[in-house]
């Protein structure tokens, strides 16, 4: 299975800028890489322009679903959409919406854990359920950025027999070291391929830090991008990789389930 990373700049609270240069990304990468998969970052239709989220939000996530859909089935590309700020009812989600190759919509997670630091909490609702999905008959999960501190949240879908983890992020470059170390932990513990996507350039409160990751089951870094660069960072994943890890340190049967 072939990903690409879209690893873009993202323009502060103008979703219609962001939709154009996200489909023009998506089509670049189809056209110059063709992968199997694609994955977005986080809040790349509006960023961090919390105050202003009650209005520019996705009512229920329609732009984003017929968007997405349409140009995963057009393209026959599997599509993790990072994520976009989606209205329903009252609230204002942090939702990772999946499409596959067909444009059938495969996944919603709505980010667990807000990060307080950045105030999301007051502006945005958390989700309460585990994103798995099945991409190319593997199964997958998705986090969001600021989940990938809860280790024991993403233990959760590696039960329920995830191989891959695609996180979407925005990550700030004050702790791009935390960023980098928390991923390969997660690929470690959880023996998996981590598909991290974050974003580069600055909003009124931060400069990301880019770096998007590819780590393999071992923790080995396949693929990275630059701190600064646009750019689509693509891998060739191995799920059987998964299981061969698995089989040789089988820590994950080894968990004393009696204690935890
Ligand atoms: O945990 C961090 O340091 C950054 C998380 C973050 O930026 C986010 O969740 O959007």
């Amino acid at each position: 299975m072939k990903v690409a990373c879209i690893q873009v700049d993202v323009q502060f609270g103008k979703p219609e800028l962001n939709y154009e240069h996200i489909e023009k990304k998506i089509r670049e990468a189809v056209l110059h890489h063709k992968p199997d998969t694609i994955i977005l970052p986080e809040l790349w239709d509006t960023g961090y322009d919390l105050t202003r989220l009650d209005v520019i939000s996705d009512v229920n996530g329609e732009k984003a679903k017929r968007i997405l859909s349409t140009l995963a089935n057009e393209l026959s590309v599997n599509i993790i959409g990072g994520s976009v700020a989606m209205r329903t009812g009252g609230s204002v989600y942090n939702t990772m919406l999946s499409f596959n190759r067909n444009g059938e919509h495969i996944g919603t997670y709505s980010k667990a854990h807000l990060i307080t630091l950045m105030d999301e909490e007051k502006f945005i609702s958390p989700g309460n359920k585990t994103g798995m999905f099945t991409i190319d008959a593997t199964p997958s999960a998705g986090v969001i950025c600021y989940d990938i501190r809860f280790p024991e949240w993403i233990r959760k879908p590696f039960l329920e027999g995830a191989k891959l983890l695609f996180v979407p992020a925005q990550w700030p470059i004050q702790r791009e070291i935390h960023w980098r170390a928390l991923l390969i932990a997660r690929a470690i513990e959880n023996q998996s391929y981590v598909i991290a996507c974050n974003r580069i350039g600055s909003d009124p409160n931060n400069t990301f830090a880019g770096q998007s990751l590819i780590i393999d089951p071992w923790g080995e870094i396949v693929a990275e991008a630059s701190k600064t660069e646009e750019e689509i960072l693509v891998a060739e994943l191995s799920p059987s990789l998964v299981d061969e890890v698995r089989a040789k340190v089988p820590a994950l049967n080894d968990r004393r389930k009696d204690l935890y």
